[in-house]
């Protein structure tokens, strides 16, 4: 858990986007974003060839191994692109572009997955629940997708749910403020229950698209907690029969390959329909969107790469990789 400074980077109100889907400019975000990423994968390799051409032999296969490793991408995926430059380059002089040309197309396939943004009500208001661990990343997620959300015109409300932390309803209630979105809150302590139905009851009365509901941070181990969740689940489904429509758990890119194992666990136990993975931009691992593609039955919906509200949008594993190999292969 952080001290939460929504100014922290500006002290203006965010610009309204435009009607596209991510915030203009995100692609340079997103490079920014996953520069630590970037550098393992294009300083390291380029730092296999010494001379301009390289023979592609043992030594090189396991060279370029460990490097891919320290992507926290995991040692199948590792191994599943180096075996695939053996198969194409083995006994040849290769050069770098040939050798991170393969390696970012074999990475956006493994991080490839069904096209799944946020399934909307068909009509009344989307209930969107918003879970996780201690820390992930919660509120400010919750805070981006409000912004995005009304980017493409959607009226939002948000529903202050960690009642636990007096602090997170705060911070909610500043970032409401500064999207100028709609907040429904209670005192400390308020059974989160009643919040999320007098949020969804809100949205209702007032015709609005989408309500977000924010969670206490919890371990799946907490099983107090854990049934908090499902009664969440159960009085957001009194008012509207389907909701929650989306049940996203917000996972933190650097907790390593441990933590989102841990979290799986929890997604299952929450039934989670979908990943927001924040703080890309905090560490070199962000290869670990290969072992989440794999750990978890469940589609990436959205990236966090930095603190700000501009600084989020939906996964998409091509834009991804080219992110990550912009600066040597060039951008398409
Ligand atoms: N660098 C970076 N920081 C982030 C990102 N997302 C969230 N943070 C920071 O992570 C810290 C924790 O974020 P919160 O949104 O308060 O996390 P939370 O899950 O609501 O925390 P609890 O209420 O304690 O469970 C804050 O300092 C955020 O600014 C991100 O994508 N990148």
């Amino acid at each position: 858990m952080g001290l939460f400074n929504p100014f922290k980077k500006s002290e203006e109100k965010p610009a309204a986007p435009a009607e596209a889907e991510q915030p203009k400019g995100f692609f340079s975000r997103l490079k920014a974003g996953l520069v630590k990423t970037s550098r393992v994968l294009n300083t390291d390799i380029r730092d296999l060839f010494k001379q301009e051409g390289r023979l592609v032999d043992d030594e090189f296969l396991t060279e370029l191994y460990a490097i891919l490793v320290r992507t926290d991408m995991g040692a199948g995926p590792a191994g599943k692109i180096r075996d695939q430059i053996k198969t194409e380059y083995r006994g040849r002089v290769v050069h770098l572009s040939d050798v991170l040309a393969t390696v970012k197309s074999e990475l956006v396939a493994l991080m490839q997955q069904p096209e799944t943004p946020i399934v909307f009500a068909e009509s009344g208001p989307t209930v969107v629940m918003v879970v996780g661990v201690n820390g992930s990343g919660k509120t400010t997620s919750i805070a981006k997708l409000a912004g995005h959300l009304k980017s493409q015109g959607k009226s939002v409300v948000l529903g202050a749910g960690d009642t636990f932390r007096a602090a997170a309803v705060e911070q909610l209630s500043i970032w409401a403020d500064r999207l100028g979105v709609d907040i429904v809150k209670a005192e400390q302590g308020t059974d989160p229950a009643s919040v999320a139905f007098k949020a969804v009851d809100f949205a209702l009365q007032n015709n609005k698209d989408v309500v977000i509901l924010d969670t206490a941070g919890r371990l799946q181990t907490q099983k107090n907690l854990m049934n908090e969740l499902d009664k969440i689940r159960r009085v957001a489904g009194k008012k509207i029969e389907e909701a929650p429509h989306e049940v996203l758990l917000v996972l933190d890119a650097t907790a390593g390959q441990n933590g989102i194992s841990q979290a799986k666990g929890f997604s299952e136990a929450a039934n989670c329909t979908g990943i927001i993975l924040t703080k890309l931009d905090g560490s070199a691992k962000g290869g670990v969107v290969v072992p989440i593609r794999q750990t978890f039955n469940l589609p990436v919906k959205y990236i966090g790469v930095g603190e700000t509200p501009e600084d989020f949008a939906v996964f998409n594993a091509e834009q991804f990789g080219e992110a990550l190999f912009a600066d040597t292969l060039g951008k398409p």
